[in-house]
């Protein structure tokens, strides 16, 4: 293993994957459990980020309101129609896998840090033929925290034989700038993810409109990791 490999870490929903069909097929099948009318997919875009509970509580929100005994109940629902459907209508970004192709061919490692529960992220990349891609995917139950604390961006860098200081982390969301920046990672951007506010608004070093841009952009704000 080459100790000085560069090491990019992404998020996975909305960042790497158009996720949101599947997630918002999830969100009606619970709905529907409840009596719920079902909501708007293109409105779960902006529900995703912070994990299932949090997608559904905003779910339940758009509808007539929940509580906690209704997100108890509605999670292993949501997350069993999920697991089943995990790869129906997600697909990758267009340019992504160009995109990590580069990366990999310029020396790079590559690992996955999402809020997605492990075994439905490994599920998800296995579905998309990216089994051999990623030297860690860690979830948002992999640990006993989460994006945006630092620890689930450091350990992923752990485990997957990197250095912080010759890393960044791409993402769409307040939880990847806020995790990247409290671990001292430089963080991209894309424009087109899941923030439930202007992505551009929250302090990442770069913000990126299609893949194609991903390799010059990092090349641009962390010249060092490919020096
Ligand atoms: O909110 C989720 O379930 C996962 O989201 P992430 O892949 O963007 O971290
Ligand atoms: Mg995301």
């Amino acid at each position: 293993m080459n100790p000085t490999a560069p090491s990019i870490v992404f998020d996975l929903d909305g960042t790497l994957v158009d996720t949101a069909p599947d997630l918002a097929a999830a969100m009606n099948h619970v709905l529907a459990h409840f009596g719920r009318a079902p909501v708007d997919p293109e409105a779960v875009r902006h529900m995703v980020g912070h994990g299932a509970r949090r997608t559904l509580e905003r779910g339940l929100a758009l509808t007539g309101g929940g509580d906690e005994a209704m997100l108890d109940a509605g999670v292993p629902v949501f997350l069993e129609f999920y697991g089943a459907n995990v790869c129906v209508g997600s697909r990758p970004w267009e340019g992504v896998e160009a995109s990590l192709a580069a990366l990999a061919d310029a020396g790079a490692r590559l690992a996955i840090c999402t809020n997605k529960p492990e075994r439905l992220a490994v599920d998800l990349i296995h579905a998309l033929g990216w089994g051999d891609l990623f030297d860690a995917i860690l979830g948002g139950d992999s640990l006993p925290v989460r994006k945006p604390d630092p620890a689930h961006v450091l350990e992923t860098l752990a485990r997957m034989g990197g250095d912080p200081a010759r890393a960044a982390f791409v993402g769409d969301s307040r939880p990847d700038v806020e995790a990247s920046r409290a671990a001292g990672v430089p963080v991209v951007l894309t424009s087109f993810g899941y923030s439930d506010v202007p992505p551009d608004t929250l302090g990442a070093d770069a913000m990126i409109d299609h893949f194609d841009a991903l390799v010059p952009t990092l090349r641009r704000v962390a010249p060092a990791l490919f020096a």
